[in-house]
């Protein structure tokens, strides 16, 4: 008998199963505290009882522990600074959807050698959520692997569904079962109506197969997530994020009978790329708000220690400290800056409408 499956797969690795990964890197109290108050958060900003701004901040991807953590430990001082105007949540991605080929991010690859060692990129993923969260600082991530959430989304507070995977059915169900309130980007040809659908079948009881705690396959049932927004981020090379794409997206929400709740991802192709671009899409968002748009409720930002990017190493010792291997991102000073400026700006409406 000639072989009939298996012919392009060289190799299968048994994983350890995700409760496994749990007890050795188990959720304190403590930590409970911080995904449980910062999902609360997210989902009264949704629902318009909380009118502050939320604000996904951080690098594009994380591809080193030391770094992520320095980077952390600023962001949860500025967190309690702004915190009357702004709910600021860490953006800690650790999967990288790519348009072709390229590095898959921190799970997939830890080691940045093409070693592809998952297991360990799993345990670094987990602890490194979990020395955030005990900082008080509740994190936000891209589930892309639909195996991911089982090893880790006990300790995300927001997650998003990328540009790339929009329009997949097996996104959406994942989605519908997530424990956290989910972003869906608009598709990276700029389409809104994928994130629409999207969000309306996320809403929905789906059953579909996946693995539970243990790691065996299983059919999954998920009773829908009550808790989506869109995010524009732009496409085809084009910003969408102006206030006739802001007005033009309210219309299809209300149309599909949905709440008008628009984040708007400064980065991306909202900022062509550039990230020196970014400040002007944040400051372009706060103006809206200033002026009114309440149907936008959060934005994203892609920042890091220092600014811009560098290529993916051949020597991953020769990287420069703190600085981004996928999309280029703001420096921190630059992120202190304009968030502060933007809290200030944001202060007096906010009074304004507590006052009325
Ligand atoms: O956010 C990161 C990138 O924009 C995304 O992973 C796509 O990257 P690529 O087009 O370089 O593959
Ligand atoms: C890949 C990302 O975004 P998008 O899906 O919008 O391209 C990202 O935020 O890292």
């Amino acid at each position: 008998m000639q072989q009939l499956q298996d012919l392009r797969v060289s190799n299968i690795t048994r994983l350890t199963a995700p409760q496994t990964f749990k007890q050795r890197l188990p959720v304190t109290e403590e930590i409970a505290r911080t995904v449980l108050d910062g999902r609360e958060e997210v989902e009264n900003i949704l629902s318009g009882k909380d009118s502050r701004m939320l604000v996904i901040v951080g690098p594009c991807s994380i591809h080193d522990i030391k770094a992520a953590m320095e980077y952390a430990v600023r962001l949860k001082a500025l967190r309690d600074e702004l915190k009357d105007d702004l709910c600021i949540v860490m953006r800690v991605y650790f999967e990288k959807p790519r348009t072709t080929i390229g590095w898959k991010g921190f799970i997939n690859d830890p080691h940045l050698d093409g070693s592809f060692d998952i297991e360990h990129g799993l345990h670094y993923a987990r602890k490194l959520l979990l020395d955030i969260n005990a900082l008080g600082l509740p994190t936000a991530t891209e589930f892309l692997d639909p195996f991911t959430p089982q090893y880790v989304s006990d300790l995300v507070s927001w997650a998003a569904i990328g540009a790339r995977t929009i329009e997949s059915q097996t996104h959406r169900q994942m989605a519908s079962g997530l424990s956290m309130p989910v972003g869906f980007k608009n598709s990276t040809d700029g389409r809104i109506q994928a994130a629409i659908d999207a969000l309306r079948s996320a809403m929905h009881a789906h059953s579909f197969l996946g693995i539970d705690q243990e790691g065996h396959s299983s059919v999954i049932t998920t009773t829908g997530n009550p808790f989506g927004h869109i995010v524009l981020r732009g496409g085809s090379q084009k910003p969408n994020y102006d206030p006739d794409n802001i007005a033009d997206a309210e219309r299809r929400l209300q149309a599909a009978h949905l709440p008008s709740a628009i984040m708007v991802d400064c980065s991306h192709a909202n900022s062509g790329k550039k990230h020196e671009q970014q400040a002007n899409v944040w400051d372009n968002i706060v103006e809206q708000r200033v002026n009114g748009t309440t149907s936008i409720i959060g934005v994203m930002i892609e920042s890091n220690l220092f600014c811009g990017n560098q290529p993916f190493p051949d020597d991953p010792s020769s990287l420069q400290y703190g600085v981004s291997i996928t999309d280029a991102c703001i420096a921190w000073n630059e992120t202190e800056t304009l968030l502060r400026k933007g809290a200030v700006r944001l202060h007096e409406v906010l009074r304004k409408s507590e006052l009325s």
